[in-house]
This record gives structure tokens, C-alpha cells and sequence, in this order.
């Protein structure tokens, strides 16, 4: 399944820079120059959850699992990158293909690091990159629009769709993105082919110099500020340390780097944890000896398509599922001590899998 979040903004606002500290497998180059970036690196990254080294503790398991997801750092987009600036064609293509944004705002100072758009001014870099995804989604609608024209004077269902489009067309050439025009999940239907920029959920990243990185700074307030109506998160952090945090090895060492820094743990962590939330995901739990592993499912999803994510006979085979709340796994501390406390439910086809529930699936193939 592997759903994927990539990381989109401006060149050289520290993309790079976050997906080495994200990601555990390959490194991207990061380097102050613009378009340092041209492929997108994709990495895996576990999601960090509390919730499995308790389990962990408790169980004392041979191996711990986590659950991962996908991030991919893309190449940095440039004014005009909509009408193919700076290969803009191409990297709006990869923005194409995730499931989430995490936009990249600079919002610290450094002379050093060369940026194209004069001062530092987080609200007009965020609208820079708005406004390409939009046009590009103008465009793709505009498209679709010429070809359900002609059908829409006999057909109904095209008649129907070409509405939900032309709402869609205002909106964007009001600057707005579709993830705010609120359409229903039938009307969303008629642009699903699209993949619209606009459409993917977002979060935004300010990453501020390291004096600011617990209070964040005037910039990140601004940025705050502007995306306060959209609802969306703004995650304060410095990308630098974070990816200095991520190089070292030794757990000790990152403890002591973090506890100089007054850090509990790494921004990063609230960063994936959100980034997994606006992806729509949540996660069950199986506990045994041998593991105790954490997967990833989506919201609302029953017993049997969850089991499929362990194996597909799980899901084929499907008889019931004993199912545990995690506060009642905690509480009582075992298995076997919730059975005889009555916690622990046989649970059918029809149950909709909860956050958290420590599950064990008994099936027959
Ligand atoms: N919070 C920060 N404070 C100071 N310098 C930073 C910060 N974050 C990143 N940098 C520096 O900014 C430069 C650019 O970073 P990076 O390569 O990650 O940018 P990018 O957005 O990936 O660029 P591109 O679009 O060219 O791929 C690097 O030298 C990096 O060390
Ligand atoms: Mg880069």
C-alpha cells in the first residue's frame, strides 16, 4: 500500500535537507544551490507511535515492528513552473503521483543561502507555489471540460460533471485550491481522473533558524497567520538539526544532542505522526512472543480488508477477529488477562477496525 508524502516548495528551503532527516534508507543531496533536486528521491520512514513500545514493554516480543510510510522529496518548483519553468512540467508530474503535501516554507535568515525571491517573505513563497499547483489544475479542468462539453447536451451524468468542473474552474481562477471548494464525495467523483494538484491534502513545515526552533519566529507567525482560514497544520522546526539529529547513530549521542537543544524527542516525530493523519491513516496492532508489530490501514475499514494487509489469505480466509482496545491491553497488561477480565471481543466481518486495537485474526484457507 505504501502511501506517499512529498515534499513540495521553493528551491533550496530545506526539502532535501528534511527528507535526509526523514528518511532511513537513501540520502538525498542537499546543497545550497537551486535545483540540486531533479529526480525524486523516495524514502521509507517508520512512523514513530508511543503507543508500540508500550505494547512492546509489556510483551517483551523478539522483534518490534513499526509501520512505515512513504516520502518522497521532490525538486524545487519555481514562479512560472506551471507553463514549464525550470522543468516545471516534470516536477509538478511527480507532485502528481503522492497522496499528501508537506510544503517547505523558509522562514530563517542566512545570507548564505541564496534565494531568488528577494527578503524572506514565507506567505508570498507559499502563494508562489499555490498558484502554479492551481493554474496546472486550471489547466487539466479546462481540458476535461472542452471533451464533456459536447456530451453534456444529451448525456445527464456528463451534464452533472461538467457543473461540479465549471465550479472548480471558478474557484481556481480565484486563486483558491480545490481542497477548499468542499465537494461532496459523489461530485468528487467527476474530477478523481485528474489527480488535481490542488486537491491533495496538505501541511506546512516553517523551517526557522535554531533559536526559534521551540517558539518559532515572526516568519512562521505570519505563515500561521495566512494558513489559519485552511485549516491546516504548520509544523515549526530547523531541517538542519533534525537531519543532524538523524546522522548520528548512537542512541546516546542523539540524547545528548537533543537534551542541549531542549528537545524531548524529534520535531520530525510530530511531523510524521501528522503526515500520517492527513494521509487518513491509522494503525492496529498484533502482539505476540515472536513480534509486536504496528499496520497500517485507513479509516473506516473492516476486520477482514485490515487482516488482508498481513496477508492476503487473512482476508480470503476471514473467520472472526479477537479484538483488544489499547487502553484495555495497557490496563490489564496481558492477553490472557483481558480474556479473563471479558476485554477481549470476537469481533465479525462487519467490524470497522478502531486506532489501536491489538488484533488477532483466526481464519481458514
Ligand atoms: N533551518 C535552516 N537554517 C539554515 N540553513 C538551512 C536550514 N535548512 C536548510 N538549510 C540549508 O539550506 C540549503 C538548501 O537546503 P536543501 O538542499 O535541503 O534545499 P532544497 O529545498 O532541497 O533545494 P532544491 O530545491 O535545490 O533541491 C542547504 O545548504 C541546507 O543546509
Ligand atoms: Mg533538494
Amino acid at each position: 500500500m505504501a502511501l506517499q508524502a512529498g515534499i513540495v516548495g521553493l528551491p533550496n528551503v530545506g526539502k532535501s535537507t528534511l527528507f535526509n532527516a526523514v528518511s532511513n534508507s537513501a540520502k538525498a543531496q542537499a546543497s545550497n544551490y537551486r535545483f540540486c533536486t531533479i529526480e525524486p528521491n523516495v524514502g521509507l520512514v517508520d512512523v514513530p507511535d508511543e503507543r508500540l513500545a508500550k505494547l512492546a514493554e509489556l510483551v517483551q516480543p523478539n522483534r518490534v515492528v513499526p509501520t512505515q510510510i512513504e516520502i518522497v522529496d521532490i525538486a524545487g518548483l519555481v514562479r512560472g513552473a506551471s507553463k514549464g519553468e525550470g522543468l516545471g512540467n516534470k516536477f509538478l508530474g511527480n507532485i502528481r503521483e503522492v497522496d499528501a503535501i508537506i510544503h517547505v516554507i523558509r522562514c530563517f535568515e542566512d545570507e548564505n543561502i541564496l534565494r531568488e525571491e528577494g527578503a524572506i517573505n514565507p506567505v508570498s513563497d507559499k502563494e508562489i507555489i499555490d498558484t502554479e499547483l492551481q493554474l496546472k489544475d486550471l489547466d487539466s479542468v479546462e481540458k476535461k471540460m472542452q471533451k464533456t462539453e459536447k456530451n453534456a447536451k444529451f448525456d445527464v451524468k456528463a451534464k452533472a460533471e461538467l457543473e461540479v468542473l465549471q465550479r472548480c474552474k471558478a474557484h481556481l481562477e480565484q486563486g483558491k485550491s480545490i481542497r477548499s471548494l468542499g465537494l461532496a464525495p459523489e461530485e468528487r467523483t467527476a474530477i478523481a481522473d485528474l489527480f488535481l494538484l490542488t486537491e491533495k491534502p496538505v501541511l506546512y513545515v516553517a523551517n526557522v533558524d535554531e533559536p526559534s526552533m521551540h517558539t518559532g519566529n515572526k516568519y512562521s507567525e505570519t505563515l500561521k497567520a495566512a494558513v489559519a482560514e485552511e485549516g491546516a497544520e504548520v509544523i515549526i522546526m530547523n531541517n538542519s538539526i533534525e537531519a543532524q539529529i538523524s546522522e548520528m547513530e548512537e542512541p546516546e549521542d542523539k540524547a545528548l544532542f537533543m537534551d542541549e537543544y531542549g528537545m524531548k524527542e524529534p520535531a520530525l516525530n510530530r511531523l510524521i505522526r501528522s503526515a500520517y493523519h492527513l494521509l487518513n491513516l491509522q494503525t492496529y496492532f498484533t502482539a505476540g512472543v515472536q513480534e509486536v508489530r504496528a499496520w497500517t490501514i485507513g479509516q473506516g475499514w473492516k476486520a477482514p480488508q485490515a487482516a488482508s494487509v498481513i496477508h492476503t489469505d487473512f482476508e480470503k480466509g476471514f473467520i472472526k477477529a479477537e479484538v483488544i482496545g489499547y487502553d484495555d491491553y495497557v490496563q490489564y497488561g496481558s492477553e490472557s488477562a483481558c480474556r479473563d477480565a471479558g476485554r477481549l471481543r470476537i469481533e465479525g466481518k462487519e467490524y470497522i477496525v478502531k486506532d489501536g486495537d491489538v488484533m488477532h485474526f483466526r481464519f481458514n484457507v
